[in-house]
């Protein structure tokens, strides 16, 4: 019952770029046996066997990377132990939480106590059992409380192990306003749980005009909402943990049709490959579930989708779902500790990323946001429109640019090196190459796709120039890079 703490994980960008590039995700052969550990299907990676010097493949847990959090780990060409194969580590189950919820509710309020270390709202008699056991509590629950669980869950202290990050008001704000003028009414909220929270309190008197499913690995939900309004999901491997939970958003997407929007802030350190291979299985539902109710949709192959991600992120996510593109709104988040002095300076590093058309999205003027004709869209504050670029050029939230050398707009830090030929940092070292090598095997000579020790999915030499259309022809989206415009 405790919260997943991938959503802890906020690597800075270098970590994070890093993490992306020293490991290689290959696409699972359909019907292939893939052994499971509490998180549902493992996915497939490969790494360098240091005895053999080959490339080798292994299975590992989807939603975390960090061994501490999930131990599994299983080598493709080692027997498979399916005895240690378990789908699932729910103490209680959805209905089970739910009854403990009513219960709970009934109890007074000097009795309804939190257990913040076990996530789990405790009935009067488990209360001591809990203390001995030296948990943190936070006591004396308000019926008011437990309307906004996201709440709850950040205890006082704000300490590391509970530090979620959840949106600001002002984001929370920005989002449904623009939803509704969007015209979406069922939110498909993968991940966000502070939209699902908002929406369910929106009050029928205000007009209600969504309706929201929360997906998300974090159970402790379950015990707030019914499994119409809440399934566990795995957005790494698309798994749901119960049957149930499928089917409940199965008939949420075809009770929303071309009406329905999906809302997701996934764990930044993840991979972006298996989350894109989520989405668009998420949009395969979708269509199946709308049929003919889709009317106005161009999305790439994507349901509509609003997706929170780093701006430095831009090129992979859009390697991988090229039907989004990246707005200029910098998304706020409660959590003050999250961004060191250099990132406040700059605002939120965190982006949208949406396939729906970007002048649609009116930023706010109050906080400096303004509508660029040539682009047709809102830039920031210090994002200025580049006439030789043709765009407003900003990414990180300074001001660029432009260098009649390189012809492009580059960061205010950078000038151009006419020895490197581009533009560098003041005290770069001229000449040296910034490539590393290989991740695979550690040579500098070489990247990891002509690495001469790689091996393909199932042991054949794989070809090294085949490897991309190989593996794109699996993970992209049917549509090619361009944008398109919805409605
Ligand atoms: C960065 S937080 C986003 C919260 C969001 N900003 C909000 O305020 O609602 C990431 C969310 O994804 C959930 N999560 C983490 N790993 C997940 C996974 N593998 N599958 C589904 N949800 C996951 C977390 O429980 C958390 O709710
Ligand atoms: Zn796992
Ligand atoms: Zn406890
Ligand atoms: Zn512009
Ligand atoms: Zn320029
Ligand atoms: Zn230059
Ligand atoms: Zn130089």
């Amino acid at each position: 019952m405790r919260p997943p703490n991938a959503v802890f994980d906020m690597p800075d960008q270098r970590t994070m770029a890093a993490k992306q590039l020293n490991m290689e995700l290959f696409p699972l052969k359909e019907n292939s046996q893939v052994p499971s550990c509490i998180h549902g299907p493992a996915l497939l990676f490969e790494r360098l066997d240091q005895s053999t010097k080959k490339a080798r493949k292994f299975y590992a847990c989807s939603a975390f990377r960090d061994r501490k959090e999930c131990p599994f780990f299983q080598w493709v060409d080692e027997k498979i132990d399916h005895s240690s194969q378990s789908s699932t580590n729910i103490s209680f189950s959805h209905r089970l939480l739910r009854k403990r919820y009513i219960e709970f509710k009934k109890q007074p309020r000097n009795n309804r106590h939190l257990c913040c270390t076990c996530g789990l709202l405790l009935l009067e008699d488990e209360v001591a059992k809990h203390q001995q056991e030296g948990h943190s509590l936070k006591q004396r629950i308000g019926l008011k409380e437990l309307k906004s669980p996201s709440f709850l869950f950040t205890p006082l202290d704000n300490n590391k192990t509970f530090a979620q990050y959840l949106f600001s008001k002002s984001t929370v704000d920005f989002l449904l306003k623009t939803l509704e003028y969007l015209e979406f009414t069922h939110i498909l909220c993968v991940g966000t749980p502070r939209i699902h929270e908002a929406i369910q309190n929106l009050k029928k008197s205000e007009h209600k005009i969504f309706s929201s499913m929360l997906l998300d690995l974090d159970e402790r939900y379950a015990q707030f909402y019914p499994p119409a309004l809440f399934t566990k999901y795995n957005m790494f491997n698309h798994h749901f943990f119960a049957p149930e939970g499928r089917e409940k958003v199965s008939e949420f997407l075809k009770e929303g049709k071309d009406h329905v929007i999906m809302v997701t802030d996934p764990p930044f350190g993840g991979m972006v490959e298996a989350l894109a291979s989520s989405f668009t299985k998420l949009s395969s539902m979708w269509k199946e579930q709308a049929d003919d109710g889709i009317k106005t949709h161009k999305g790439g192959g994507l349901l509509p989708t609003i997706l929170f991600f780093p701006y430095f992120m831009e090129k992979r996510i859009l390697e991988e779902l090229p039907s989004l593109a990246m707005l200029d709104y910098k998304v706020d988040y409660d959590n003050h500790n999250l961004f060191n002095g250099q990132n406040k300076k700059k605002g939120s590093p965190v982006r949208i990323f949406t396939n729906i058309s970007q002048v649609l999205f009116s930023l706010p003027l109050q906080d400096g946001y303004w509508f660029c004709e040539p682009c047709q869209r809102f830039s920031s504050h210090e994002n200025w429109h580049c006439k030789d670029c043709g765009a407003c050029t900003s990414k990180d939230g300074t001001k660029y640019v432009h260098c009649d050398a390189c012809l492009r707009c580059v960061k205010p830090s950078r000038v151009h090196c006419f020895k490197c030929g581009t533009c560098q940092l003041i005290d770069h070292e001229c000449g040296r190459k910034t490539a590393a090598g290989c991740h695979l095997c550690g040579e500098l000579d070489h990247k990891r796709r002509d690495c001469p020790h790689r091996t393909d999915n199932y042991g054949e030499e794989i070809l090294v120039n085949n490897r991309i259309r190989k593996r794109k022809k699996i993970f992209s989206p049917t549509i090619s890079g361009k944008r398109h415009r919805m409605k």
